[in-house]
């Protein structure tokens, strides 16, 4: 497989409280074992396009493709399926369920998938924690867990379906330095030793640079990539 993902001339207004030209013939491609990075200023159109890309927006014209399935046009049922089986999302903020444990929450998306049994989930998610290196912590509450460690899980839950492809919506912006490059050296590692494909939309020109390709967006294009 080449491209994980493919966006061709993705394009998006808002149309109220006025008409919005959000996204202006956007395409481009990332590739197996990529890690692009795509920066630009506030309300350039980032997060925008990152909803499309990761298949929650469907209200666009152009096609996405994803490990070459076109994904625009079709059912809900089938976008589902392809957000759970294929892409991997991590937040600014973790959403993780504060009354459940951390094992709980790294489970949740691949008992939602159904494909395996509690047995199989369970040691593939204890599995996930050691390789980032909080295994130590499945027991524990997430609520009673620090925001480096909250954002570590949050990515073992992004990567317990095996996704194609890791999507990040400025994952770092809610942590201190040394947190940050945590997640950054967990995201090269994922890259180098599993050839995992990663997106990730942020504001921090260190961790940027530190990926394989920047896509630079401005006003709603993009202006290199
Ligand atoms: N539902 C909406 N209706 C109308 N305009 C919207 C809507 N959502 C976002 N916008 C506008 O679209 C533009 C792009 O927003 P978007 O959140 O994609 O920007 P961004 O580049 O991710 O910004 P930031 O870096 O601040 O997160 C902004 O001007 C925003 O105000």
């Amino acid at each position: 497989m080449d491209c994980v993902l493919e966006a061709r001339h993705i394009d998006k207004h808002f149309r109220k409280p006025v008409d919005f030209h959000v996204l202006k013939d956007i395409s481009f491609s990332v590739k197996q074992g990529e890690f692009a990075s795509i920066m630009g200023k506030s309300g350039c159109g980032k997060s925008t396009l990152l909803y499309i890309l990761s298949t929650m927006d469907t209200d666009y014209t152009g096609e996405l493709f994803i490990n070459g399935e076109l994904i625009t046009g079709r059912s809900h049922q089938t976008l589902s399926r392809v957000r759970n089986e294929h892409i991997g999302f991590v937040f600014q903020f973790h959403y993780l369920l504060s009354e459940f444990s951390v094992l709980e929450n790294v489970m949740l998306p691949a008992k939602k998938l159904g494909a395996r049994t509690h047995r199989e989930i369970e040691m593939d998610a204890r599995e996930k924690l050691e390789m980032l290196n909080i295994g130590y912590l499945a027991e524990k509450r997430a609520s009673r867990i620090s925001g480096g460690e909250k954002q570590r899980v949050a990515i073992a839950r992004a990567l317990i379906n095996n996704p194609t492809i890791l999507m990040g919506d400025e994952p770092t912006g809610n942590l201190d330095s040394y947190n940050a490059d945590n997640v950054l050296q967990i995201f090269k590692r994922l890259k180098e030793e599993q050839g995992l494909s990663l997106l990730v939309v942020t504001h921090d020109i260190d961790f940027a640079k530190s990926t394989d390709r920047i896509i630079e967006m401005e006003d709603g294009r993009i202006i290199k990539s």
